[in-house]
């Protein structure tokens, strides 16, 4: 049998708060708390003992109430109160209660072990505020990363991405997939005569225009360069796309933004077009190489008009 004397001693060292409350008192009077429970509290010996032990006042009455029913079970339990020292400043106490019972059954006591995890808490709280700092601002990072500076719309590297991936979806559910391929006609003239700056607002105003033309969830528009855009439209068959190519010229002149340098004084575009329908074997590049030729054709036929390619076979 343990010594005694060595027995009190442990308890009378230990670094962690020690309570032993009386649980035949429904407010539990706190019987015995040992001195890394008077340091950890501020209160001494004497303002303790015959005191409930919700002398420290829990902070939090759920977890105070939680805590209860499981003793009230007769249970052992472990819980984390947000309690207040004497002085009023506030600490987190871990406690770890047990029932002590006599041999006919009869519960008389609960021992409690408490630990001041104020900076653990603390640190766990930061950590989790910092966690999440960092997926907001990686979500922000992502769009930065997908999106084109001046204009707000997609970049060419993430059309790219979602080209290749609507691209095997299209070939698995041997969907057709339409890709337009945009450009400023005579855009070199705007800058001449308005200067760069009005180039650039010029450029967001065509984003903007082929941003309210393209709004399905399934349509991606980017900016694919200087001042080219690409587009692509799941699901859009031939004919549909042929209108749409037209449509875009229609609506991109009836910004009337002039352009004195170009034929019509007006600032217009071209438009490539291509649908394909993939096939095992086909690359997407192959199809945009098609829509920028049909482009090209556009261009050299006079400008301001959309060309399909023809269908890769
Ligand atoms: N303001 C502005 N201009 C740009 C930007 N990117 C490209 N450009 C201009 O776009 C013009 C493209 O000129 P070109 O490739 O000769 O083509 P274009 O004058 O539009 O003639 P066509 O395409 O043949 O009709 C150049 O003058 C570039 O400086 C930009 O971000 N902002």
């Amino acid at each position: 049998m343990i010594n005694l004397e060595l027995l009190k001693q442990a308890v009378m060292d230990s670094r962690d708060g020690i309570t032993i409350t009386d649980a035949r008192r429904s407010d539990l009077p706190i019987i015995f708390a040992n001195p890394a429970f008077e340091r950890m509290t501020g209160y001494p010996l004497d303002r303790l003992v015959g005191h409930p032990c919700g002398i420290m006042r829990p902070a939090e009455d759920a977890a105070a109430d939680a805590a209860r029913t499981v003793l009230d079970d007769g249970d052992g339990c472990e819980a984390t109160f947000h309690s207040r020292r004497r002085d009023g400043s506030r600490f987190w106490n871990e406690v770890s209660i047990s029932p002590i019972y006599e041999a006919d059954g009869t519960l008389t006591h609960y021992i409690g072990i408490h630990k001041d995890v104020t900076q653990r808490v603390l640190l766990e709280r930061e950590l989790r505020s910092k966690t999440r700092d960092l997926a907001t601002a990686n979500a922000e990072l992502e769009k930065l990363v997908a999106l084109d500076a001046l204009t707000g719309i997609y970049n060419r590297r993430h059309f790219d991405e979602r080209l290749a991936v609507l691209w095997e979806f299209a070939a698995r559910n041997a969907d057709p997939i339409a890709l337009f391929f945009i450009d400023i006609d005579h855009f070199k003239h705007y800058n001449d005569a308005f200067g760069h700056p009005a180039g650039d607002r010029a450029l967001v105003q065509v984003a903007q225009r082929l941003a309210e033309i393209f709004q399905r969830g399934s349509d991606v528009l980017a900016r694919y360069g200087g001042e080219e855009f690409v587009v692509l439209a799941s699901g859009m068959a031939r004919e549909p796309a042929a209108r749409f190519a037209q449509r875009l010229c229609e609506r991109i002149e009836a910004l009337e933004l002039p352009n004195p340098e170009a034929p019509g004084a007006r600032l217009t575009i071209s438009v490539g077009h291509i649908v394909v329908t993939p096939k095992a074997g086909m690359r997407p590049a192959e199809a945009l190489e098609r829509a920028d030729r049909a482009l090209f054709e556009a261009k050299t036929s006079g400008r301001g008009r959309a060309v399909g390619a023809v269908e890769v076979a």
